[in-house]
């Protein structure tokens, strides 16, 4: 039944312009009586407004939260001014989704506004907004959001990434390479990059692709961290411009080339090594004339403490020998095992005479130390110096006919190589 006072009020034109909105409006009194009802209520809530109308609100929504939407009421119609209400659930008025499918929600999302009919002192208008999308796009985003965060979570633990500022000091560090360096977040912000061993940030810059800085890093311990080093596209915010390098752990990669490029024994180089070192050397004085001599050393009667003090004495000797050739040659000097008890010295040297005297150095050091368990020890000595466009094979077969010659005459000598084939008329 329709009560008297909404009767008088709700007039024809006003239940149609009500009726056309995309709102829901209903008009109740102070007890929550439904009064006005609109074509959207109706078809939300489906509800009819003559079954709505005269009915208590709580009659019709069992689950209304009745007590705060009274008070709300109250409060709007005391201070005769607009009040809100915003519904634990997200709705007032259950309303089911049809789209429930792909939606976070299975209730429409409902604003709801509660103002003083100002024609009606008594009475309140509702309104309810349906602002599902909204919400929808709000949950929607904080979904994503906190995808990202995940992602960055993930990233930052587990690749290493530096920021840094135009000047070269960092700015930030991520959490792998903090815990890769055991560097301290606070002490290492502003500290220049060079200072850290990272080279200047222009060279990271300038690097292509194929051709990235490693750099050995010092840990908070001493030890070193290789790393290759790329840089990033940076980010430009208020407060400047920030450059990102991004940090590839290449540790073990160089412990294995250092490896690979050693004999194991003796811990000097390999022959495969000594192969690319003079092929370096060749390159160096095609392009800049730096001039260099091979030295090919051999022991004498090498076998011998092998058969007179077994294999492992032989060892010991091989261990010993590589140690005093490298106190024995110049730190800029390339030594390298080139099988059994034959060893190569790459020398930087200007001429002929020089490489000889080197050699000699050798061949007295190596007489005059003395060789537990064996006693004394010498070595025969082949040196040849390289003629412009020799090719590395050439250079060595000289130095090794040398080397023959020095065992025919004697052993514990040092021969020169014949000149090479350019070299001669
Ligand atoms: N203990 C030990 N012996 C090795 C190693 N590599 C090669 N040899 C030995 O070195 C010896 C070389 O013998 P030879 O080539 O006859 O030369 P040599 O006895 O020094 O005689 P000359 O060179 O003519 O003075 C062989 O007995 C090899 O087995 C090694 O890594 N350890």
């Amino acid at each position: 039944m329709q009560p008297e006072s909404s009767a008088r009020r709700t007039t024809p034109l006003m239940q149609s312009i009500a009726d056309q909105l995309s709102s829901g409006i209903l008009i109740v009194d102070p007890e929550l009586t439904v009064l006005a009802w609109n074509r959207w209520m109706t078809e939300h809530a489906e509800i009819d407004s003559e079954t709505a109308i005269g009915q208590r609100l709580e009659t019709l929504f069992p689950d209304l939260p009745v007590a705060t939407l009274r008070r709300r009421v109250k409060a709007a119609l005391q201070l005769q001014s607009p009040s809100y209400l915003q519904p634990r659930k997200g709705y007032l008025f259950p309303v089911t989704l049809d789209r429930i499918i792909d939606s976070h929600f299975a209730y429409m999302q409902q604003r709801i506004r509660i103002l003083p009919d100002e024609n009606e002192p008594h009475n309140a208008i509702i309104v309810v907004d349906d602002v599902t999308a909204t919400r929808e796009a709000e949950a929607r985003a904080a979904v994503a959001a906190k995808a990202s965060q995940r992602y960055l979570e993930l990233i930052d633990h587990n690749v290493m990434t530096l920021g840094v500022d135009d000047d070269g000091h960092v700015t930030r560090a991520s959490s792998a390479l903090l815990q890769a360096s055991g560097w301290n977040a606070e002490t290492l912000c502003g500290t220049p990059l060079d200072a850290l061993g990272l080279g200047q940030l222009e060279a990271h810059q300038k690097a292509a692709d194929d051709k990235l800085p490693e750099c050995p890093v010092l840990r908070a311990d001493g030890s070193t961290l290789w790393v290759r080093v790329r840089k990033a596209q940076g980010l430009e915010d208020e407060e400047g411009y920030e450059h990102y390098l991004v940090l590839q752990d290449i540790s073990l990669q160089k412990e294995i080339q250092a490896l690979s490029e050693r004999d194991a024994l003796t811990g000097a180089y390999n022959r495969m090594k000594f192969d690319q070192l003079l092929q370096a050397a060749i390159s160096a004085e095609e392009r800049y004339g730096q001039q260099f001599a091979v030295i090919l050393c051999d022991i004498d009667y090498f076998k011998r403490i092998n058969d007179n003090h077994g294999h492992l004495a032989g060892d010991s000797v091989l261990k010993q020998f590589t140690a005093l050739l490298r106190t024995q040659t110049r730190l800029s000097d390339q030594l390298a095992r080139w099988g059994g008890e034959e060893f190569v010295v790459l020398l930087p040297i200007v001429n002929t005479q020089d490489a000889a005297a080197a050699a000699e150095k050798l061949r007295q050091a190596i007489a005059t130390e003395n060789w537990p368990p064996i006693g004394k020890l010498s070595a025969s000595f082949g040196v040849a110096f390289h003629a412009p466009n020799e090719s590395a094979d050439s250079l060595l077969d000289r130095a090794d006919v040398a080397l023959y010659r020095a065992k025919e005459e004697g052993r514990n000598r040092v021969c020169i190589a014949e000149p090479a084939d350019s070299e001669r008329d």
